[in-house]
């Protein structure tokens, strides 16, 4: 049975890619040693034994902490149904999800009437159920020296490229030259940090290349 390291477990709307607008669960999972250095999620990077906590502590969090509870895929399945959410679609984010084996997650969902989504950056094996949808943020020379797998790649639905210059459109490109995407995936480009240069590369790019933009809609509403 897999334990699943949840830092945080809230519904909100998914602010980013295909499924932006959608109402949703999402499930953040404790750990990434990926380090992008404008990662807007740090307090997920380390797993600290001695920040576990009751999952109710976890759901009653008000600002972000490195704190996690654990909880095996019924568990998670039953705290949806405690909570009284209404969203049929779950996000798993983190950290890093794709470090955790999430079939046991994504089927006991599935089996529940849910649609599953992941966001990974694609550095670790990806090890979902055929129908959950992929969302690969490749991430390139970040500090962790971690690399972009081919096989994340090709699984992935949807390729979600977060760009502040120019040559964050170039390394994307030499990418999908290197590790091709299957016929049919999105490609969207993400401006860091909602900075006004960034957004403008990212619109510019995505007219010039036939590309998607993708906005952190929430950020701009301010929501979690
Ligand atoms: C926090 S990450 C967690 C999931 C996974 N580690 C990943 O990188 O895809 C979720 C999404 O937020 C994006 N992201 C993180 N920090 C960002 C920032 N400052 N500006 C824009 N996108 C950001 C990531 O690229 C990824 O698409
Ligand atoms: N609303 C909302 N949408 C999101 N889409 C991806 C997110 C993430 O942190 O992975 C995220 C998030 O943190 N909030
Ligand atoms: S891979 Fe994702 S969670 Fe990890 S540092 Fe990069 S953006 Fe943050
Ligand atoms: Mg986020």
């Amino acid at each position: 049975m897999t334990n699943y390291k949840i830092n945080e477990f809230f519904e909100t709307i998914q602010g980013e890619g295909q499924y932006t607008g959608t109402a949703s669960i999402f499930i953040r999972l404790q750990g990434c040693p990926v380090g992008c250095s404008w990662c807007d999620t740090k307090h997920t990077w380390e797993v600290e034994n001695d920040l576990q906590i009751p999952i109710q502590q976890v759901f009653a969090k008000t600002v972000e902490t490195p704190q996690w509870a654990s909880l095996s895929a019924n568990e998670i399945v039953e705290h949806i149904k405690l909570q009284g959410y209404r969203s049929k679609h779950v996000v798993i984010t983190g950290g890093e999800p794709a470090m955790y084996n999430l079939i046991e997650m994504c089927d006991a969902l599935h089996a529940h009437g849910f649609s599953t989504q992941i966001e990974t950056s694609g550095t670790f094996e990806i090890k979902v159920p055929a129908k959950t949808w992929v969302t690969v943020s490749p991430k390139i020379n970040m500090a962790g020296g971690y690399k972009v797998l081919a096989s994340s790649m090709a699984r992935a639905n949807e390729i979600k490229h977060p760009i502040a210059r120019q040559s964050h459109v170039e390394e994307l490109e030499e990418l999908l030259n290197t590790a091709p995407v299957s016929e049919g995936t999105l490609i969207y480009l993400q401006p860091i940090s909602q900075k006004i240069p960034a957004t403008k590369l990212a619109i510019e790019t995505c007219m010039e290349k036939n590309w998607r933009l993708s906005i952190q809609v929430h950020k701009y509403i301010g929501i979690a």
